[in-house]
């Protein structure tokens, strides 16, 4: 496997809030390659700070880790999605006479809702997790500034994003800011809740870190194995 990386190369781990920078710094086990930052919450906090970041240090891989909402028949509640691309969900214009009410930044002429993941590190870590304690899955994830809150929305992204696995709120921000310098990016979320009404009282959030921790441990040892083959 080639990703372009070798034994000095450095990854930056970025996640919305401090539980899940340490559920991350408890997987990794005090590997030296390793840095893991506070994105905030939010896309926009997300890339302003990895962009911060960026500037100041050289990066060879960046990572978007942290909990999510998965879609019910893909991901389930503890489970581990890992992204086969990242896609801003709530960039473009709500049109009425669109089948889906919706305009992407794509179909307006804007740029890309949509940053490619790095696929064989992203498979080569699926790969890894599966066969352990935690189910994982493979698809896309997709990034909005407001978690979704009711059955309608989360039918509606459904039906907009074939096969969408997990929503969070970073992704997109996180992995634009490395795109934008060529570094490969990779998403990792760990289920704490399903997508759709809102009852934050069910959400699972212990039991997502403990499979944030998890899919983390498995980083160094790939990221030996990438540098020494
Ligand atoms: O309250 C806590 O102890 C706690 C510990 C770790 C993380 C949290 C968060 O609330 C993190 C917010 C973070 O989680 C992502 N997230 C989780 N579920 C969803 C969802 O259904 N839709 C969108 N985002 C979700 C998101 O990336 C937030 O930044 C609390």
């Amino acid at each position: 496997m080639n990703a372009d990386l070798s034994a000095k190369s450095r990854i930056l781990i970025m996640t919305a809030v401090e539980a899940e920078r340490e559920a991350v710094l408890r997987g990794l086990q005090g590997a030296v390659s390793f840095d893991v930052c506070l994105a905030g919450v939010g896309p926009v906090s997300a890339a302003a700070s990895t962009a911060s970041l960026l500037a100041k240090t050289r990066y060879d891989l960046v990572i978007s880790a942290g909990i999510g909402g998965g879609f019910q028949e893909r991901a389930k509640i503890g489970s581990i999605v890992i992204a086969s691309s990242i896609i801003a969900a709530d960039l473009g214009a709500e049109a009425p006479d669109h089948p889906e009410s919706f305009s992407s930044v794509d179909e307006l002429g804007f740029g890309s809702s949509i940053v490619p993941v790095q696929h064989k590190l992203s498979s080569c870590l699926v790969e890894r997790i599966s066969g352990m304690e935690a189910l994982v899955c493979y698809g896309p994830v997709i990034t909005l500034s407001t978690v979704t809150g009711t059955a309608e929305t989360a039918s509606k992204l459904a039906r907009r994003f074939p096969g969408v696995a997990a929503e969070a709120m970073e992704g997109y921000g996180v992995a634009l800011a490395a795109h934008q310098l060529d570094i490969p990016v990779v998403e990792i979320r760990a289920i704490s809740n399903y997508v759709g009404p809102r009852q934050r009282e069910l959400w699972k959030i212990g039991d997502a870190l403990k499979s944030l921790e998890l899919a983390c441990s498995k980083l160094p040892e790939l990221f030996l194995e990438v540098t020494s083959s």
